[in-house]
């Protein structure tokens, strides 16, 4: 008699969908995550929860846009804001970054074949698309509200579902060919160089590779003169290079705002362990994110989809 093993649950990446988005692109071109199970989440909380409870392995989310900057939720999620659990700042975050992936961003406008652009009422797509179109779109498509839609793919659903025909999307240039719809222009973006960063997501800890970038969010319980400088101060004298300073909402109160900052090397190393341990004693609250690696020019950035959806 002969016994069949299961196979072991394969790894699997969460990304945001449905497919034929961004994100997707990223998994597709970057050869490790191509390999995995893909799993379509409907918004980045999805993912995150998903990551969270195992029922997927890695995750990817946009991190920052060349023309647009930070993706400000995903680093909120990642801080632990809008999860609507309590945010416990002493920790290192569950879900972890991993790693980047970089790609170029180009974007297409996609409507009822026919449909002029100057006759369109409404344009959808991510919010960070539409950033990206907007002087297009302002000289192109005057008469149209730019709306908000959960990701560039989901945003066809309402060019498709309106029987006027004037509603259009913003999609991933070259993308998936949608029923009904035709591409009513190309290429709409302000930059034809843009590019979007990609954090992969996980839970376990990365291995360690001593180039790595560290991001932390930072929360004072109050905001007072020299509250940056008191954040700042121990990395100046500890010598650690910082990268990246940004400063976004708590979601608490108008002008209450956690900092989140990214510097060269790794939280476990002396010198940041030494500086994480005073900004404790200084009542800052740290986060850390997680790790990238450094910018590696010997590692090829997939810098083209291997195939739209
Ligand atoms: O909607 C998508 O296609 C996405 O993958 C999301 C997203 C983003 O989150 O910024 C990714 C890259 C582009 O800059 C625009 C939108």
């Amino acid at each position: 008699m002969t016994t069949t093993l299961e196979p072991a649950p394969a790894a699997s990446v969460g990304y945001l969908g449905p497919a034929g988005t961004f994100t997707h692109r990223t998994v597709l071109a970057d050869p490790a995550l191509a390999a995995l199970r893909h799993v379509p989440c409907a918004d980045p909380d999805e993912l995150m929860a998903r990551l969270s409870d195992g029922s997927v392995t890695y995750g990817v989310l946009a991190w920052e846009n060349s023309v647009a900057g930070l993706v400000g939720p995903t680093a909120d999620l990642l801080a632990g804001l809008g999860t609507g659990k309590a945010v416990d700042p002493s920790e290192r975050s569950q879900v972890r970054l991993h790693r980047d992936v970089v790609i170029p961003v180009r974007f297409q406008l996609v409507g009822r074949p026919g449909a002029r652009p100057e006759a369109l009422r409404t344009v959808r797509s991510h919010p960070h698309a539409l950033d990206q179109c907007r002087a297009w779109l302002a000289e192109h498509a005057p008469r149209s509200s730019l709306v908000p839609a959960p990701s560039t793919t989901a945003a066809l659903e309402f060019a498709l579902g309106d029987p006027t025909g004037r509603t259009a999307a913003v999609t991933p240039k070259a993308g998936l060919a949608a029923p009904r719809l035709s591409v009513l222009a190309d290429d709409i973006g302000e930059t034809a160089t843009a590019e979007t960063r990609f954090v992969v997501l996980g839970r376990d800890e990365p291995a360690r590779t001593g180039r790595e970038r560290t991001v932390i969010a930072c929360f004072q319980q109050r905001d007072r003169p020299g509250s940056l400088m008191t954040v700042l101060e121990p990395f100046a004298r500890a010598g650690i290079d910082l990268l990246r300073i940004e400063s976004r909402p708590t979601r608490d109160g108008l002008g209450r705002s956690y900092f989140l900052i990214e510097w060269r090397g790794h939280p476990d190393d002396p010198p940041p362990r030494a500086v994480l341990r005073e900004l404790a004693e200084r009542a800052v609250r740290v986060r850390v994110l997680g790790t990238f690696d450094e910018p590696n020019p010997s590692r090829p950035t997939p810098s083209r989809p291997r195939k739209a959806g």
